[in-house]
Order: C-alpha cells, then sequence, then structure tokens
C-alpha cells in the first residue's frame, strides 16, 4: 500500500470474507508433510496451532470524539528456531482464525528460506480506508502498547501486510521505543529508509515473485518473455509485479482490485495504470468499462498471479481457469479442493511460502542491517535475495519430484523440517 492517503472508499466492497477453513486446510497439509517426513504425531500436535495468541481490544478515540474499540491479534506460530516474524493486516475480514493460518505460512516460508525465524501474524478488524490519517495514527499506537509485551526485536519482529505501509510501521517503531525507552529499529521491518528501513523493501515480494516465475516457467519449458499474465490485486504486491513484468518486456493482459478489474488481449499500460492508482491500490474506478475479479481469473492468459486474498481460486472456478502456471503472490489464495482440480489439469502452482517470500527475507535483511547499523545497497538486497529465490524453488521443485508429491506439499516439507528438528534438539518434542 502506498504512502498517501487518497480516496475513500465503500467499506468492504466486493470483498469476500476469507473462509474458516484455511487453518484446517493449512493443518491438513503441515500432517501431511510431517508424515512425509517420518515425524511423529506429537510433533504435529505443537505445530499444528501457534503456541502463543493474543487477542487485544483497542480503545481508540476517534476524530469526532466518540471512542471505537477495535479487535486485534498476535499469533506466534513457533520459535524454536528464533523469534517470530510476519506482518500486521488491517482489515474489516481479519478473523482469528486466519491470522493462526497465515502465522504458520510465515514459519513455512522462513524454513523454506532458511531465515533465523519462526512464523507470526497480526491483524486488526478494522478498515483504514474509512479512516482519518490520525485516525489510523492512533490504532497502530494503541496496537503496539496492546501487544508490547509479547514483541520484540529478538521476540518477535512484525511488518507491513495489507493495508498497512511504511507509515504505519514507522508509528509502530515510535510507539515501542517510546515505551522501551530506548531506540529500537529492530522492532519492526517495512520501516521508511531513514528510519533504518531496507533499500529494495518495497519491492522485495514482487520482485521475488518474478524471480519464482521465472523459474516456474523454465521448468515448463517455457521463456516468461513469451507470456501473457494476468495479476489480480494492484497493491503493494500486485501493482509491482505487473510494472517490473511490463519493464522486463512481458506483456500483462489484466489487473485487478477490491472494486473489479481490467483485461486487454493486446496488454495494458501498466505505468499509467499506477499514476491513477489510489494509496489502497485502487485504480478500476478511473474506469467505466470493467469486469469482475471472478471474471478476470478465467480469461485468456499464460500466468496468473494472485495478488489480493485467500479462496480467490476455489472449486468453482479452477476449472475454467486457463494459466498453465499459477503463482501465488497472495498469502493462500487457492482452496484446497482448488489445488486438487489445478493439479488434476496438470497447471504448475508455485505456492504462497515460496513465491512471496522475498518480503520475508529482505525485511530480514532489513532486520540484520538494523542491527549492524550497517545498510546495503539495493543491488546488494536484490542480488542476495534473488540467489535465494532461485535457490529455493530448486530445492522445492526437486523435493516435489523426488517424492511424487505437488509443489505445495513439498514446500511444506521443506519448511516444517526445521522447526521439527529444532523442537527434537531443545528436547521439546
Ligand atoms: N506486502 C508484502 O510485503 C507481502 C504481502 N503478501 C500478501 O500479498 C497479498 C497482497 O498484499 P499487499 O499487496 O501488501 O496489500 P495492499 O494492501 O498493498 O493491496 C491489496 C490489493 O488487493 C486489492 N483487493 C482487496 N480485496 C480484493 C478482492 N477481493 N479482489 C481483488 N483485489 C482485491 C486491493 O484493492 C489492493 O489493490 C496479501 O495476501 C498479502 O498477505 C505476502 C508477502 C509479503
Ligand atoms: O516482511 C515480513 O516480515 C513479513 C511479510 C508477510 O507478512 C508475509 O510474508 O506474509
Amino acid at each position: 500500500m502506498a504512502m498517501n492517503v487518497g480516496k475513500r472508499l465503500a467499506a468492504g466492497a466486493n470483498m469476500p470474507a476469507p473462509s474458516e477453513d484455511v487453518l484446517t486446510n493449512t493443518q491438513d497439509v503441515v500432517q501431511n508433510a510431517l508424515h512425509k517426513l517420518g515425524y511423529s504425531e506429537t510433533v504435529y500436535e505443537l505445530l499444528k496451532e501457534p503456541i502463543r495468541v493474543l487477542t487485544v481490544r483497542i480503545p481508540v478515540r476517534m476524530d469526532d470524539g466518540h471512542t471505537e474499540v477495535f479487535t486485534g491479534y498476535r499469533a506466534q506460530h513457533n520459535d524454536a528456531v528464533g523469534p517470530t516474524k510476519g506482518g500486521i493486516r488491517f482489515h474489516p475480514n481479519v478473523t482469528l482464525e486466519e491470522v493462526k493460518a497465515l502465522s504458520i505460512w510465515m514459519s513455512i516460508k522462513c524454513g523454506i528460506f532458511n531465515l533465523p525465524y519462526g512464523g507470526a501474524k497480526g491483524g486488526i478488524i478494522c478498515d483504514p480506508r474509512t479512516m482519518s490519517i490520525a485516525e489510523q495514527e492512533r490504532l497502530a499506537r494503541g496496537y503496539v502498547r496492546a501487544v508490547s509485551q509479547i514483541v520484540g526485536p529478538t521476540k518477535d519482529i512484525p511488518a507491513p501486510d495489507v493495508y498497512t505501509n511504511p507509515q504505519i510501521m514507522a508509528w509502530m517503531y515510535d510507539e515501542y521505543s517510546r515505551i522501551r525507552e530506548y531506540d529500537s529499529p529492530g522492532f519492526i521491518t517495512g520501516k521508511p529508509l531513514v528510519l533504518g528501513g531496507s533499500q529494495g523493501r518495497d519491492k522485495a515480494t514482487a520482485l521475488g515473485v518474478v524471480v519464482a516465475m521465472q523459474e516456474g516457467a523454465a521448468t515448463l519449458g517455457k521463456n516468461l518473455q513469451d507470456l501473457k499474465v494476468i495479476v489480480q490485486g494492484f497493491g503493494n504486491v500486485g501493482s509491482n509485479v505487473a510494472l517490473i513484468l511490463h519493464e522486463m518486456g512481458v506483456k500483462v493482459v489484466g489487473i485487478s482490485d477490491a472494486g473489479g478489474a481490467l483485461y486487454r488481449e493486446e496488454g495494458l499500460d501498466i505505468p499509467s495504470l499506477l499514476e491513477k492508482r489510489d494509496s489502497f491500490g485502487m485504480v478500476t474506478t478511473n474506469f467505466s468499462h470493467t469486469i469482475t475479479n471472478q471474471e478476470l481469473l478465467v480469461q485468456p492468459c499464460d500466468v496468473l498471479v494472485p495478488a489480493a486474498l485467500e479462496n480467490q481460486i476455489t472449486a468453482e472456478n479452477a476449472n475454467q481457469i486457463q494459466a498453465s502456471l499459477v503463482v501465488e503472490a497472495a498469502n493462500g489464495p487457492t482452496t484446497h479442493a482448488a489445488d486438487e482440480i489445478l493439479s488434476e489439469r496438470g497447471i504448475l502452482i508455485v505456492p504462497d511460502v515460496l513465491a512471496n517470500a522475498g518480503g520475508v527475507t529482505v525485511s530480514y535483511f532489513e532486520w540484520v542491517q538494523n542491527s549492524q547499523g550497517y545498510y546495503w545497497t539495493e543491488e546488494e538486497v536484490n542480488h542476495r535475495m534473488r540467489e535465494m529465490m532461485v535457490a529455493s524453488a530448486q530445492t522445492i521443485f526437486k523435493t516435489a519430484k523426488r517424492y511424487q508429491v505437488s509443489t505445495r506439499l513439498a514446500a511444506y516439507m521443506v519448511g516444517i523440517k526445521p522447526f521439527a528438528e529444532a523442537m527434537r534438539w531443545r528436547g521439546w518434542v
């Protein structure tokens, strides 16, 4: 999400609530992965839920003088490997089940990329699109006060996610430093550069998605340059994926946001769409002729990139998807049933826990730079992240082949193993 706050939108427009199934589906894959690796049921028992979840109630004085009470969560999945890490989402459809699932996905990502973290995730049930800047600041600071006991640079390190941005990270950093009475940039990542943010973090998730896409295309024997791409979601991740592809000369034929979608077989002018986009990733409001998000997903293309919310590719539309490669930039965009349909149809999935992990990887670089007080160039950051993405993608594709399993199960097998091993060494299981 960009930093300036633009147009206000109708709350929750065109947004399906995430299904409660995201947690149980994730638990099924975790169990399957541990079973394939030969770990005991006790290991699963400890990994199927976060070790710690805090629910908080945050009173916020609104601009008109009344006080509104918001509900927020922080879920910490597992801290056997190290402190936990993961973003904070501001969204009206946040649920406890969703935050728990998101924290497990964070662990799997960190495991795949060998980052010294477990997974965590935070969320506040709110709609920042209907709140003023001052109200958003009070909510962000209130959340940090409410969770301050369980977060910190060596405990749990937050970051941005849907509808949060560098400004919100900056307020949270400032609030945490005030509470602790010392400057603590390593408390949070995704900060503005001048406050210790890392070069490249703003585009890191998107760049990682594009590198993962190149690896996926190569596995299919295809050259990305020849492929047509649809990107669902035009926020931090989706718009930057579209821009990077456009700059590489790859045709982006479709994009969307919470209000609708645009599709042009001859390719879209991405830089001009970026100029029209508001701070919440809305651009389709500028056009009189749009299609729906569901219509977009089944339009002709070679690569489909869901980059919005969970449960977008479902049993209802999986049979109509025309892409041969699905690269999951969003967390959890494909339901369990759709996963099976896509696999049966021979469509290659680059799973979320691999494809979008460029973000947390560069967040890790930011945390390392904060602790060293020494900052890297954008080239160094991108080069290191790119190398880690290529190596991780190759490991997942090889694991899928070796065990004859889906790319998602292979990713979970690779990602969960460090947690099972660390827990064994610590004597927990
Ligand atoms: N920002 C990051 O570094 C990372 C984000 N992700 C995931 O990527 C996804 C997108 O996150 P961001 O781009 O950061 O969020 P954002 O807040 O910057 O943008 C969200 C975009 O999705 C659109 N959107 C919302 N509901 C929609 C719907 N029902 N259909 C279509 N579009 C819809 C919004 O209009 C906006 O364009 C999320 O699943 C997030 O968890 C994953 C890893 C890191
Ligand atoms: O940058 C981070 O630490 C976490 C990003 C995130 O929330 C995610 O990968 O889903």
